[in-house]
């Protein structure tokens, strides 16, 4: 749990992003106390990280360090108690909720665990309007349904509704719809959380082909054979990143 405190100290800070300026994402500080008044959890502590053009990074840790309370925060569907996220070089406490709003539906797709699809749509339906929502007209969308549908393997399920979806395909599905914006950063809170190993095979072989592509990719899991696939892996315990490495492919070892 967040609450109990850990003996490993927290790295020095990423480098501000002046310093790097092609930096996609970077979160400096992040702090997040749940039921402040109540019974509060302090799920971040001060967690920096930093997101190249075109990386890969798996974020691992135990329960409860926080993982998914940066992912989120980094998603806008939270918001922190204090520190700083830049997206594409601008910090987003200096923007309006409309800028913001607006450069995370260009440059964020999200991928989470639970899909979030609409069930009476189809396949094609799902990622058609998450294009339209990110701008597209009804023709672009539907087009870059189908191409999606087709890297993703899924052409033959278009006309399938998310609940006859196999779970894996449903995860492809998910993944399709975060990319209808073609975003510049994928978010993933264990995709392949609710899979077999088959269909988390899978899942990790389409990140890799996504990756080649040049798509940057950031990755919860708790999966060693998962963060094998990434760069680099950043490990979180006590509601910070305590180590940062390119160690993934080193026997999937997270430190
Ligand atoms: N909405 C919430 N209200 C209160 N506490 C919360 C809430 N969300 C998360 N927490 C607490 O914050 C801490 C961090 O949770 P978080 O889900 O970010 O951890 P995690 O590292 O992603 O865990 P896991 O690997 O189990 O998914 C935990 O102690 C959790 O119980």
């Amino acid at each position: 749990m967040a609450g109990v405190s850990s003996p490993e100290p927290a790295l020095a800070p990423v480098t501000p992003p002046q310093e790097q300026p092609d930096a996609v994402l970077v979160a400096h500080g992040l702090r997040k106390t749940y039921d402040p008044d109540v019974a509060p959890v302090q799920a971040l502590r001060g967690a920096d990280l930093t997101l190249a053009p075109g990386e890969f990074v798996a974020l691992m840790g135990p329960s409860g360090t926080g993982k998914s309370t940066l992912l989120n925060i980094l998603a806008g569907l939270e918001e922190a108690d204090d520190g700083e996220v830049w997206l594409m070089g601008r910090a987003l406490s200096g923007l309006t909720e409309k800028e913001r709003t607006h450069l995370r539906r260009r440059h964020v797709g999200i991928v989470f665990q639970f899909f979030n699809l609409i069930d009476d749509m189809t396949a094609q339906e799902n990622v058609a309007l998450a294009a339209m929502v990110a701008g597209a007209s009804k023709r672009e969308a539907g087009a870059r349904a189908a191409e999606l549908l087709d890297l993703l393997g899924l052409l033959d399920k278009a006309a399938n509704t998310p609940p006859t979806l196999s779970g894996g395909q449903r995860q492809r599905l998910a993944i399709a719809r975060a990319l209808a914006n073609q975003p510049t950063v994928l978010l993933a809170d264990e995709p392949t959380g609710a899979l077999d190993s088959r269909g988390g095979a899978e899942i990790v072989e389409l990140l890799s082909r996504l990756h080649a592509r040049g798509q940057t990719i950031l990755l919860v899991t708790h999966n060693h054979d998962v963060a094998a696939a990434a760069d680099r892996v950043l490990t979180m315990s006590d509601g910070r990143i305590t180590a940062r490495g390119d160690v993934a492919r080193r026997e999937g070892s997270a430190a």
